[in-house]
C-alpha cells in the first residue's frame, strides 16, 4: 500500500500551498455576522459616554491581525487593510444606529450588553476566522476572478443574513482590500 505523504505542520505550510478555497461565501458571511454585532456594540455604548470610535481597540486589533498575518504567511499590510475596512463597515452600522434609535426612541434597545465581557469576545472570535479564511482564499483572492466573485458572494451573504438597507451599506464598505490581498 502507498504510503501516506507526511502533512507537514500547519505553521510550516506557505499560505499558498494551503489556499485551496473555491468561494469567498464563507469570508462575506464573517463580515455580515461581525456586522450585525454592531448592533450589539452600538447598544453597549448608545446613552452612555462611551464613544463609537476607540482609537485605541483600534489599534490593538490592527497590531494583532498584522503579527498573526506574518505568521500565517500573509501580508500583513493586506491584512490590515481588510481589517480597517471592517472596522469602518461597523462604525457605519453604529452610526446608522445612532440615528434611528435618535429619531424613533421606541426602537432603542432595552438591554445594554457587556462590551468588553460580551460584545468583544464575540468579535474576537469573528476575527480568528476571518483571519483563517484569508489564508484559504489567499490564491483565490490574488486572482483575475476575485472581484465578480466577491461580488457574489456578498450578495449571498445579503440575502442569507437578511441584511437591511443599513447593513447592507456596512457590507458594500466591508468589502474594498479583499481583493488586493496578493
Ligand atoms: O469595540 C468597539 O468598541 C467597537 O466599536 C467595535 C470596533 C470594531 O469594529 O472592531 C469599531 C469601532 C471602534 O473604534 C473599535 C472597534
Amino acid at each position: 500500500a502507498p504510503t501516506p505523504t507526511p502533512v507537514p505542520a500547519f505553521a510550516s505550510v506557505p499560505a499558498s500551498a494551503s489556499a485551496r478555497a473555491n468561494s469567498l461565501v464563507p469570508l462575506t458571511d464573517l463580515f455580515a455576522e461581525r456586522l450585525l454585532l454592531a448592533d450589539k456594540v452600538a447598544a453597549a455604548k448608545y446613552g452612555t459616554d462611551k464613544p463609537i470610535d476607540d482609537p485605541e481597540r483600534e489599534r490593538q486589533i490592527l497590531d494583532d491581525v498584522s503579527a498573526r498575518a506574518v505568521a500565517l504567511g500573509l501580508d500583513p499590510e493586506a491584512v490590515s487593510a481588510v481589517f480597517r475596512d471592517q472596522i469602518e463597515a461597523n462604525k457605519l452600522v453604529q452610526r446608522g444606529l445612532y440615528a434611528r434609535w435618535d429619531a424613533h426612541p421606541e426602537q432603542r434597545p432595552t438591554e445594554r450588553p457587556d462590551l468588553v465581557k460580551e460584545v468583544r469576545p464575540q468579535l474576537d472570535r469573528i476575527t480568528t476566522q476571518v483571519l483563517a479564511e484569508l489564508r484559504e482564499t489567499s490564491a483565490l483572492r490574488a486572482g483575475r476572478s476575485c472581484a465578480p466573485r466577491l461580488t457574489v458572494a456578498a450578495a449571498r451573504s445579503a440575502y442569507g443574513h437578511e441584511l437591511d438597507l443599513l447593513h447592507l451599506e456596512g457590507l458594500a464598505r466591508a468589502l474594498p482590500s479583499v481583493c488586493a490581498g496578493r
